[in-house]
């Protein structure tokens, strides 16, 4: 059906996330080629074009592409069998970087990790990790983050093992956990292929914490569905891409057992493939009483893929109760600095400190402010609860100023630049992030 005339979205098409290494810099083929030989077999040059490109309808060709992105961009061995699911890492990045930006918006605090505690370690769980074991082995080595993979194949328990012991840098970091041994304890499943009615519940172990769980769920209700994407061979056997009642019934799962894990874990989040199944997945979320849902938009060659996440701890920006007097001026004090940290190092300090968040700023050294910007497409991203259309979500602007009141003391004053309340908390909140972030910068550095 011709599609011409319908406006496919609201909001600008997705870009790669801000920090996804390919966003400004897309795989230079020339340079992999002419360093590693293995990957020169597979150079096309396109009369049209003066850079080489590769065939991705070729398996090899796309699963050599990933395994000289990963060594060369990552430091990370790899390799998968013919037939398996192959990633594109560009693309699996994203879904990482969006994670990140999860646990550093503090949205939801941190929650104590048992065995963990001391060393402050994130610690995820990918359900579903594959034979590519790609989210741990990327999130090892991107964010130094600790994971648990599971699955329930022995080619893809098998290879992920052997992916892991491949790198071993980062193997201390990775369990690969078999979520079929879990099911032995459900007789009427345990000899069975089919995917047990759990995804956490009994594959996660008594008393465990985690900060998030991700998920590439199978996407598909039969082999046919799955089709071929005649522009892509990125493999996939049946039981990686195919489960009963396809995406919507194993996030359905997921959304089961987040209830009975409510408390284990700081994020659930899933990569869903139909818009038509995020809106549904979406109302099932709520009406278990998840306290958040967030969702983001990912770039994928061209396949819209979306980011579902929820929780059921008490967000922070809770404590910002509706009944409280709106604050659209904020100040706090910096007190017992040493002697060489001055007005233009913490200036400087506040304008990285929101060029992280994806913010833009403009500096008046001379007059110490930072006139800070939040787009509405950021706004949307860091604070959107799911509840709104990307199109609803507002940017703001404030500035913050930096005013030496005697030596070893500063006072931070942020203002919202329009007074309009409806952002007024989003403000509080970014607020109360800079000074928790230079209180620890400048004052543990001072011994304060
Ligand atoms: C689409 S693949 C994703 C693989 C990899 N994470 C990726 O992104 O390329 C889905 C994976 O889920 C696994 N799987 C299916 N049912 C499962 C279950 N109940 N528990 C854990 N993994 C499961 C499949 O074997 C397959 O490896």
């Amino acid at each position: 059906m011709p599609r011409a005339n319908r406006k496919r979205r609201r909001s600008p098409a997705p870009e790669m996330h801000r920090n996804n290494r390919y966003k400004e810099s897309p795989p230079d083929f020339s340079l992999l080629a002419s360093l590693y030989p293995s990957f020169r077999q597979y150079l096309l040059f396109p009369s049209s074009s003066d850079r080489p490109t590769i065939d991705f309808t070729d398996f090899s060709a796309t699963r050599e592409l990933t395994r000289v992105l990963l060594l060369h961009d990552h430091g990370v061995n790899w390799w998968i069998p013919d037939g398996q699911l192959c990633p594109t890492v560009p693309n699996r990045s994203n879904y990482i970087h969006w994670i990140g930006d999860l646990l550093s918006s503090n949205l939801i605090p941190p929650i104590s990790n048992s065995d963990s505690d001391s060393e402050k370690l994130v610690r995820g769980f990918d359900i579903g990790t594959g034979a590519n074991c790609i989210y741990p082995l990327l999130g090892a080595s991107l964010k130094g983050w600790s994971f648990v993979g599971s699955d329930v194949t022995e080619v893809a328990l098998e290879w992920a093992r052997k992916n892991v012991e491949s790198n071993p840098h980062i193997s201390n970091l990775i369990e690969i956990r078999d979520a079929r041994k879990s099911r032995s304890l459900d007789s009427e499943l345990a000899s069975t292929t089919m995917p047990s009615d759990h995804v956490l519940v009994d594959v996660v172990k008594e008393g465990e914490r985690f900060d998030f769980c991700m998920c590439n769920p199978p996407f598909f209700e039969s082999l046919e569905d799955a089709g071929l994407n005649p522009k892509t061979a990125c493999g996939g056997t049946s039981e990686e891409m195919v489960c009963p009642g396809g995406e919507q019934a194993f996030i359905h799962r997921m959304i089961e057992d987040s209830v009975s894990l409510k408390h284990s874990f700081r994020w659930f989040t899933s990569m869903v493939g139909r818009k038509v199944n995020l809106k549904v997945l979406i109302s099932k979320i709520r009406e278990v009483g998840a306290t958040v849902v967030k969702t983001t938009e990912f770039v994928q060659g061209q396949t819209a893929r979306w980011g579902l996440a929820w929780s059921f701890l008490p967000p922070r920006r809770n404590l910002i109760s509706p009944n409280a007097p709106i604050k659209t001026d904020l100040s706090f004090m910096l007190q017992g600095l040493q002697r060489k940290t001055g007005a233009f190092q913490v200036l400087k300090s506040v304008e990285t400190f929101f060029l992280s968040t994806g913010a833009s700023c403009k500096s008046d050294l001379a007059s110490f402010f930072v006139n800070i910007t939040i787009s509405g497409e950021l706004a949307g991203e860091m604070f959107n609860d799911g509840t709104k259309a990307d199109s609803e979500t507002h940017g703001f602007s404030f500035r913050i100023s930096v005013f030496e009141q005697t030596p070893g003391t500063l006072l931070l004053r942020g203002s919202l630049l329009r007074k309009d309340s409806s952002n007024a908390g989003a403000f509080q909140l970014l607020f109360s992030h800079l000074e928790e972030k230079l209180k620890m910068e400048f004052l543990h550095k001072s011994g304060g």
